[in-house]
């Protein structure tokens, strides 16, 4: 059975003022996330995920449809087994949303004085937190004190304090540089990994997917518009929106725009060749080419690895005999995905 499970979800929201449409923030989504996944939900601004995340640990109702989390129907459950629900679900955002008056321990065990934990209990948890994040010599600072990093990785010490199974992360990295974004991914990881905790991290940064997610759904609307294993959605994606995130991290095959340019500095016929994990590798591409005589020059695109998996699309201009190539290309073809840009 799925971790969380929504079926048929929707949620409109009144409008702010008489006489303006509702907004149907979420329209019918169906959604299934197994235990022990990466889980990542990719749209750009206002396509509804911060709405499907809050609907996933019950701060908003739902319109219509079904919600289950570990067991438990999300929609219409009474408050006290929300609570329940809630010490199950983790947060960490954005802005880190730390208390400032409170030093890193204190932010630290606050979620445990809440939920009633002894002193020694307490002490106990904070302690294996703060090493497990690499904050130990931190206890006593205030977020202050702190670098962006820091404090996220406080932000997820204390998200992680009551155990939860699983954990939400809302545009976590978004507010921090490139490097310190790794850095706080790797931790991720280790939280799914050495913690088996299952991690629905939410973003409009694709990279973030492509190096931390297992899964991910494309959201655009309120819908989800494509859903699946993140290398299939990155080395072949269906839908338009999809297409369009895909090429903010993978150069994929040259616009219009692209291959006008491409035909102004270099001669010959531009090919692209399509490879995925699976076909035979790219090296043939070079060597089949070779072998036929024909010069070639790569002039777009390049290699993806998705742990471990590869894929790419290679744009070359070759020169040569026009049979030859024919011949070439379509011998080729069927083995890679070949595809002549008119
Ligand atoms: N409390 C609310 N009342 C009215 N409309 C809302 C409310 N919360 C969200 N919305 C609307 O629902 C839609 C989806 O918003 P949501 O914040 O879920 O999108 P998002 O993909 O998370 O965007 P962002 O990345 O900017 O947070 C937007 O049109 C937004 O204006």
């Amino acid at each position: 059975m799925p971790l969380i499970s929504l079926r048929n979800v929707s949620k409109t929201f009144p409008p702010a003022r008489r006489g303006d449409a509702p907004v149907h923030a979420i329209d019918n989504v169906s959604l299934d996330i197994e235990a022990g996944e990466i889980y990542g939900i990719i749209g750009y601004s206002g396509a509804g995920k911060s709405t499907l995340v809050r609907l996933i640990n019950a701060l908003e109702k739902a319109t219509a449809g079904d919600i289950v989390v570990d067991g438990v129907q999300v929609t219409g459950v009474p408050d006290r087994q929300l609570r329940r629900l809630r010490l199950d679900i983790g947060m960490i955002f954005q802005q880190f949303n730390l208390f400032s008056a409170k030093t890193v321990w204190n932010n630290i065990a606050y979620p445990l004085r809440v939920a009633g934990r002894s002193r020694d209990e307490i002490a106990a948890r904070v302690t294996e937190l703060l090493e497990f994040v690499g904050l130990t010599d931190k206890a006593s600072n205030y977020p202050e004190q702190l670098s962006g990093g820091q404090k996220q990785r406080v932000g997820i010490a204390r998200a992680l304090a009551t155990s939860p199974k699983i954990l939400l992360a809302d545009e976590a990295t978004s507010a921090l540089d490139p490097e310190t974004t790794h850095e706080v991914l790797r931790l991720l990881r280790r939280v799914n990994e050495e913690l088996g905790i299952t991690i629905v991290v939410i973003t409009h940064e694709m990279d973030v997917i492509q190096t931390l997610a297992t899964k991910v759904a494309v959201m655009d609307g309120g819908r989800i518009v494509e859903e699946g294993d993140v290398f299939d959605v990155f080395s072949d994606p269906r839908e338009a929106s999809s297409r369009r995130f895909v090429s903010t991290v993978v150069r994929g095959i040259p616009s219009p725009d692209e291959l006008s340019a491409l035909r102004e500095r270099h001669r010959g016929r531009i090919v692209t060749f399509s490879f995925r994990d699976g076909d035979s590798s790219q090296a043939s591409v070079f060597v089949d080419l070779a072998a036929a005589g024909i010069e070639f020059e790569l002039v777009y695109g390049g290699v993806n690895d998705i742990r471990g998996r590869a894929f790419g699309h290679l744009t070359l201009a070759l020169t040569g005999s026009e049979s030859v190539i024919d011949a070439t290309l379509q011998y080729m073809d069927g083995r890679i995905t070949v595809k002549e840009l008119a």
